[in-house]
């Protein structure tokens, strides 16, 4: 297990390189942060400013193959955007992460358009989920429209100008009807979602096909169910007085029944999710992050082959 990882502590991570500031103070943190994050300038200092380091090196390597193949091909050098995916379960912290990682990339390079987005647009509206009986699977392989997404990231990698995608809410618990994100040629562009790492239905191109590197975000499932409980909580009292919301009427019955709710969530879908189809991902994966209690980074793991 993991014999192809190199494990680092924290500590000796952080020891990778030399600290160079990334100047990022706890008021630049609070505006990435959503709900009920902790994010710690200590994080910046000890686990993404080796990160970024190591991506850079990988981007420089990546443009110079390119300019190399394009002198070949005698072409100009295209402008293409360097992918990074973010994967793990339901509630693992990939929207945050992600987040933070454009920040400190649009902080530490900022001649570079840096763009950030999710897959949960990708999803089938609720209405298209009840159609095909799905709603039970709901993030779920077969919940995704990875065609779309897929033809997506196509466009997304070989340069195309303004390419549009749908948008998932997840105070709604639906696509937003008629919104849509668009990507326009960034330089590196963030995707995180928990089928982004997922393997192909037989000789289809995968997502991850479309990545230059790769995240998972680990943890045990005892605290992602905790966050994941958390976050519906917060949810819940967000929108307890917006009745046009999915959780209105959770958050004006009985408080149990509610997070019972939650708990079946997590139990029949969510977990059912990562034990099936998420986790088996993880060592796809270029760099894996590891968390314990109080979202802490505990343990990082490069790939080394
Ligand atoms: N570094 C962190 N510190 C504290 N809380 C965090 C951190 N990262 C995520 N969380 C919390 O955990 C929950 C899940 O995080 P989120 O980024 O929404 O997960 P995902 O995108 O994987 O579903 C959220 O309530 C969020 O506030
Ligand atoms: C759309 C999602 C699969 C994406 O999850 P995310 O990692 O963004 O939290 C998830 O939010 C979801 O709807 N899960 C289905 C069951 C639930 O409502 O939690």
């Amino acid at each position: 297990m993991m014999r192809n990882y190199s494990e680092f502590s924290r500590q000796a991570w952080a020891d990778l390189t030399p600290k160079v500031k990334l100047a990022v103070s706890n008021e630049d943190l609070a505006k990435v942060k959503s709900l009920g994050d902790e994010l710690d300038v200590k994080d910046v200092d000890e686990i993404y400013e080796t990160l970024l380091t190591y991506l850079n090196l990988a981007y420089e390597q990546k443009r110079e193959t390119m300019a190399k193949k394009a002198a070949f091909l005698k072409r100009d050098l295209p402008k293409l955007p360097y992918v990074i995916g973010i994967s793990g379960s339901v509630a693992v912290g990939k929207s945050t992460t992600a987040r933070l990682l454009q920040l400190l990339l649009t902080r530490y390079y900022p001649a570079l358009k840096t763009q950030m987005m999710t897959t949960d647009g990708f999803i089938y509206p609720n209405a298209e989920l009840e159609r095909r009986k799905l709603m039970p699977r709901k993030g779920f392989p077969e919940s995704y429209n990875m065609q779309m997404l897929r033809d997506f990231l196509r466009d997304v990698v070989s340069g195309k100008k303004d390419v549009v995608y749908p948008l998932y809410s997840q105070e709604l618990s639906d696509i937003v009807p008629g919104q849509y994100g668009h990507v326009n040629q960034p330089d590196i562009l963030i995707i995180e979602g928990i089928n982004t790492l997922q393997l192909p239905e037989s000789g289809q191109l995968v997502t991850s096909d479309f990545f230059d590197f790769s995240i998972y975000i680990d943890a045990d499932e005892d605290l992602i169910e905790k966050w994941y409980m958390q976050r519906f909580k917060k949810i819940m009292k967000m929108k307890k007085d917006d009745p046009s919301n999915f959780y209105y009427d959770l958050a004006n019955g009985p408080e149990e029944e509610a997070m019972q709710l939650a708990e079946e969530t997590w139990q029949m879908v969510n977990l059912v999710n990562l034990r099936q189809y998420i986790a088996p991902t993880k060592e796809r994966a270029n760099l894996i992050l590891h968390k314990v209690e109080g979202h802490l980074i505990d343990k990082i793991y490069l790939r080394s082959f």
